[in-house]
């Protein structure tokens, strides 16, 4: 069953069969709020249905004055039904959302459990604003599944069974036909909506995930294109987005519009059939006339169940396309497999890598590059911007998986290291420092948790970041802008450094520290640098030649091979050497 080219009953079962699963670890919540729901329109039923039949007996008394009334035993009855249906809708709000909100929860934990190992090497191809989408807006639509979809078709069945039994109590024709009639307007509707629905509603929604994503990503890089003049584009462009995703909105109402038409329309002519059915046998002499009304207004009643089903149903191509994009996450592979356990133990900080070849999209980045590295020995990583340094030091952390080639780090392969060993052994500074939404100060505590006030104060002024810290207005206290835009790109990178140098790991790893500094501020951290990773492996990439001189060896890579490695000195002796070229066309230009 296809609509128009959309996709399969079959094909959205498969997306949402997933997001059932969970439902068990919250039975008990989802059952309760079944039966509150269903006790709450139980007793809408009996309120509206006894109502009839209490004006129709009252009225019918008032004609025979013979006739004792009693009209105590019904008031208190309606009012009974009153307080049920109020206590009964109130604790089924409270029950099926405390549900859905815990399931929401595991759902996005689970999302973030599976996304976490696959950074940054199996997540490149996702922005990060369209991660956040899925994070947040695919998985909340998920709660339609449960809220809108699943509980409310539950409870329409019941609902129909019961408005045909109190009806077929009576007279069981028109039961049969009530039920039915029902039944089939709580099929019709919702079909069709789903049918000529989805399409839109899966479009609105990978529109609107379009949106966000773009929405997130252009405020994150508001400053440079305010200051490049592109902003007045992008904001056009993100308008029409917005303009795109309306309409289908406005398409969608339209069609909510039309179904509801429809499913009126079905009411109207199933109480009409009731009533005329049930007038019927108060003519035979069959059906006694006070109940006329009660079964009119039993099957309005029981209409309130089936009315928000069409909704629901068109509303099933969002969430199909919600689930397929979450799905679609959680196939990805990490590329990377870290053992649980740890299958060997590093003696020391030496690090070896050998004929490591490295391809993104087939083409190498790092080809047959062999190191090796002594432990606590500072080795400075030169090439030009593409080289392959990043790559080197991503391979080092795991965070890409080589073709080919093997690393270690104190005769353990790298491989054998289960994530937190890993994650112990190196401290890194990366070229997009990232600051979480918190204090500066719990920015480093993160490295270091018991570092003092002193100890933070004094690194940061070491690396000349003290009077950046004097202009903040409550020093370490002070929380940086999103995105860590409130300091400069020279400031953050430093920043991303103390906190490296903060990390007792015992490799360092450091990609471009001192990009954005003058000369004279670079030489400052790189001696800073230095002393303080004394008797740790320090591996530092940078395109900058001074300072060189001072680190025990230098690695030159050029298009993703090491074209030389061996000590300052022998480099700038040998006049073939690269480095010795580099020194000389810079002691030239300067
Ligand atoms: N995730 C990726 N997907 C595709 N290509 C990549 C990816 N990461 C790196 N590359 C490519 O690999 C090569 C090496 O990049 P790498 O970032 O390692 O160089 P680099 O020397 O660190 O440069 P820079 O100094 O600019 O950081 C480049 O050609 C780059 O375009």
């Amino acid at each position: 069953m296809t609509d128009r080219g959309g996709p399969t009953a079959n094909e959205t079962w498969r997306e949402l069969r997933p997001y059932l699963a969970p439902l068990r670890a919250h039975a008990g919540l989802f059952i309760l709020g079944i039966a509150l729901n269903l006790l709450a329109f139980s007793a809408s039923i009996g309120l509206i249905a006894l109502s009839g039949w209490f004006l129709s007996a009252t009225a019918l008394a008032g004609l025979s004055a013979a006739t004792a009334f009693n009209f105590y035993l019904p008031s208190a009855w309606i009012r009974l039904f009153v307080l049920v249906r109020t206590a009964g809708r109130y604790g089924e709000r409270l029950t099926s959302h405390q549900a859905t909100l815990k399931l929401l929860s595991a759902l996005r934990e689970r999302a973030y459990r599976h996304i976490e190992p696959l950074s940054p090497a199996a997540l490149q191809r996702y922005g990060s604003g369209d991660l956040m989408t899925r994070l947040t807006a695919d998985v909340d639509a998920l709660d339609g599944l449960y809220l809108r979809v699943l509980m409310p078709s539950i409870v329409a069945l019941w609902v129909i069974v019961g408005c045909g039994v109190v009806i077929g109590v009576f007279a069981p024709g028109i039961g049969l036909f009530a039920a039915t009639a029902l039944l089939a307007s709580a099929l019709l509707g919702p079909w069709l909506a789903w049918r000529r629905g989805q399409r839109h509603s899966a479009r609105w929604q990978a529109l609107d995930a379009q949106l966000r994503g773009r929405l997130i990503a252009r405020l994150a890089a508001f400053s440079e294109l305010l200051l490049y003049g592109r902003w007045t584009h992008e904001r056009d462009t993100l308008l029409a987005a917005q303009r795109q995703r309306d309409a289908e909105e406005r398409r969608l109402a339209r069609l909510w519009g039309h179904s509801q038409l429809l499913t009126h329309t079905l009411l109207g002519i199933s109480v009409t059939v009731t009533l005329a059915l049930a007038a019927w046998l108060v003519d035979a002499g069959t059906l006694d006339p006070t109940l006329l009304a009660l079964m009119g207004l039993a099957v309005l009643a029981a209409f309130e169940a089936i009315a928000p089903l069409p909704k629901a149903m068109q509303d099933l191509g969002r969430l199909r396309h919600a689930a397929a994009r979450l799905n679609r996450l959680h196939a990805e592979l990490p590329g990377v497999d870290y053992p649980d356990v740890d299958r060997a133990t590093p003696g020391d900080a030496r690090l070896k890598v050998e004929a490591l070849r490295v391809c993104f999209d087939g083409i190498p980045a790092l080809d047959d590059v062999t190191l090796a590295i002594a432990s606590g020995e500072h080795v400075a990583l030169l090439g030009a911007t593409g080289s392959g340094k990043t790559t080197l030091l991503n391979a080092l952390l795991r965070f890409v998986a080589p073709q080919r080639g093997t690393l270690s780090l104190g005769g353990a392969a790298l491989d054998a290291l289960s994530v937190p060993s890993l994650r112990q052994a190196f401290a890194v500074a990366p070229q997009d420092v990232h600051l979480f939404v918190a204090s500066y100060r719990e920015n480093l505590l993160i490295a270091a948790p018991e570092a003092s006030d002193a100890t933070l104060i004094e690194l940061l002024e070491a690396l000349g970041l003290g009077d950046w810290l004097a202009s903040q207005p409550a020093g370490l206290d002070s929380y940086p802008d999103e995105g860590g835009s409130s300091l400069s790109g020279g400031q953050l990178r430093r920043f991303g450094v103390a906190r490296a140098l903060l990390y007792e790991a015992p490799v360092v790893l450091l990609d471009e520290p001192t990009e954005w500094l003058d000369e004279a501020s670079a030489s400052r951290v790189l001696a800073e640098i230095r002393r303080r990773c004394r008797g740790r492996t320090l591996l530092l990439a940078t395109h900058r030649l001074r300072e060189l001189d001072r680190f025990d060896r230098i690695a030159v890579l050029d298009a993703g091979r090491v074209l030389e490695f061996d000590t300052p000195q022998a480099l700038l002796a040998d006049a073939r050497s690269r480095y010795a070229a580099l020194r000389r066309r810079t002691v030239i230009a300067s």
